[in-house]
């Protein structure tokens, strides 16, 4: 058993829903897990789903002081469970990626002058010019997209430097349309921070620099040069390096933890903060992702996600820095309606129960019968459609919202998840992401907890699926990194130091009529979803 003074690696994530905090030791073994639910333990905040979707469904965000609030409450609640902060030698965290902080004039000044008599809510509540921030449900800024396109040289230039086309999600994006819409609080916004820059500044006490790789979910950062790209800069605001800090490594250790916290909560002075990142890029550190292995996150986006040496941006889907590795990239694609849209299906056709819509999959055939449904409640970001469009096995177009029973539940159950794996692989395999027998599919997030949808998966994918026992991998990949951090500079690599992680383990195997089923299936499937996509251009 590990020592009661032996030393600790904090991971935090601050994502859509909730913000959580694991910590392992020495032997990479967790010894505590917390979080803090957003909805259900700060309803002052009335968000659903940790968010607020404005009445033009275009523009979504998240009151910035309810992130302060929940970090007060998890640390005070470690506090009270007797959680040894004095042990912690370093810690990192990641945050959803593309949401922007917007911090007022001045605030620099109240985080160094922090007193630990007084919690962080309190002290912070002016400090941010902007209080609601746009996050990366936000599909609101078309015009500014357009406009950078069009700075760039066109939607491949953009690509070809940042790692992406323009996307409105994007905080360069973004940016532009705080400084377009509201300039009286853009003229009083002294710095810029991403979620999880923004995390990391709360720990350290002053402003955190953006890593390489968060910062690459930007339209702004060069991915080959890793700095800032002076042409994507000008299209966005002036003076704008100055607000976004100089970029970091995302292996850099920014400095000691804050007096305000070692003070309140008992951090030791030698506590280290290393940067923060974004949750895709810290969960592909938690499951130690190799070459080869793709992994499917499943937290209120579906993400999918893999390893790259050489950067091969294109239209579709996004290239950005490696977290763990320092030359290397990582090829991203994003899916916005992901759990939401499986909790809303839950409770329309299952009672709101996990059980029922398992045994629903269970119950159904695979291939539902050629039954096939795509299921957009929010304009999706892969692709860019929105609505319900279902389809019975003649590709005739099935009415929209049959209320149960007429259409049976469990088929749209089956519909739903099938269509969501179809679309995730047709996507990855435009990108040239070819998924096979011998490749190992590694789920991770809150939905990778239910074995039926894993074998839905595993069955579309025709590939083995393989979790870790911590679904929450963003928070344990930034324990890991914070371990990283304190030797990184002397050339360990991430996988060598992390190499007696625990393995993933298989839990599900593909059927065996599986490629008979959805090879042809996914034929199907793409020529619909091009019908969808002529429809919602209209
Ligand atoms: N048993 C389950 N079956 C399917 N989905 C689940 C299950 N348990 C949790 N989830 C989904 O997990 C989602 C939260 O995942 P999580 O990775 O924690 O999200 P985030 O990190 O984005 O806040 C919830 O929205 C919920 O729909
Ligand atoms: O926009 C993206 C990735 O590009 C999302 O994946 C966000 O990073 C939100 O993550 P979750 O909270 O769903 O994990």
């Amino acid at each position: 058993a590990a020592e009661p003074d032996s030393p600790l690696y904090l991971g935090l994530d601050f994502s859509t829903q909730q913000l959580k905090a694991v910590a392992i030791d020495g032997d990479l073994g967790p010894v505590h897990q917390d979080s803090v639910q957003f909805d259900s333990e700060l309803p002052e905040f009335r968000t659903h789903g940790g968010v607020h979707i404005h009445p033009d469904g275009l523009t979504v965000t998240s009151p910035v002081l309810m992130w302060v609030k929940a970090l007060d409450l998890l640390l005070d609640r470690m506090k009270a469970a007797g959680f040894g902060f004095s042990r912690v030698r370093a810690l990192s965290g990641s945050g959803q990626q593309h949401g922007a902080v917007f911090w007022r004039t001045g605030a620099a000044r109240t985080l160094t002058q922090l007193d630990p008599g007084q919690n962080l809510h309190q002290q912070l509540q002016d400090s941010f010019s902007v209080q609601d921030s746009p996050v990366w449900m936000d599909s609101s800024s078309g015009l500014q997209c357009d406009a950078l396109q069009e700075a760039a040289g066109g939607a491949m230039r953009l690509a070809d430097i940042t790692g992406s086309r323009a996307y409105e999600r994007f905080t360069g994006n973004q940016i532009s349309k705080v400084r377009q819409t509201r300039p009286d609080q853009f003229q009083d916004t002294e710095r810029i921070s991403l979620v999880s820059s923004f995390g990391a500044s709360l720990f350290l006490g002053r402003y955190a620099a953006i890593d390489y790789s968060d910062g690459s979910g930007m339209n702004l950062l060069d991915i080959r040069d890793r700095m800032w790209s002076q042409i994507c800069l000008d299209a966005t605001a002036t003076n704008l390096k100055r607000l976004l800090g100089e970029p970091c490594p995302s292996t850099a250790v920014l400095g000691p933890v804050s007096s305000f916290l070692q003070h309140r909560y008992g951090f030791s002075g030698s506590c280290s903060i290393v940067a923060f990142t974004g949750d895709n890029p810290a969960s592909l550190a938690g499951m130690c992702l190799h070459q080869g292995d793709i992994a499917v996150s499943l937290g209120t986006s579906d993400t999918l996600f893999l390893s790259l040496s050489e950067p091969r941006p294109s239209l579709e889907g996004h290239v950005f820095c490696n977290p763990v590795e320092p030359d290397g990239f990582m090829a991203l694609l994003c899916f916005k309606n992901g759990s939401l849209t499986r909790e809303r299906v839950r409770d329309r056709c299952c009672s709101g129960s996990w059980d029922v819509f398992s045994q629903a999959l269970d119950g159904t055939p695979l291939g539902n019968h050629g039954n096939i449904g795509f299921y957009f409640d929010t304009m999706e970001i892969t692709p860019p459609a929105v609505g319900l469009h279902r389809f019975d096995a003649n590709d005739r177009q099935v009415r929209q919202e049959v209320p149960p029973p007429a259409v049976r539940p469990e088929l749209e159950v089956r519909a739903l998840v099938e269509g969501q794996f179809l679309s995730r692989r047709l996507h990855a395999e435009r990108l040239g992401y070819s998924i096979g027998s011998g490749t190992r599919v590694l789920a991770t997030g809150g939905a990778s907890a239910n074995r039926q949808i894993l074998q839905v998966l595993s069955d579309v994918f025709n590939a083995p699926v393989y979790t870790i026992d911590l679904s929450d991998s963003a928070c344990l990949g930034s324990a890991y990194r914070a371990l990283h951090g304190l030797v990184a500079d002397s050339g360990v690599s991430f996988l060598d130091l992390l190499r007696n992680a625990p393995e993933p383990q298989q839990v599900c195997r593909p059927h065996r009529s599986a490629p008979q089923v959805y090879d042809p299936m996914l034929r199907r499937f793409a020529e619909l979803e091009q019908k969808v996509l002529e429809k919602s251009r209209f």
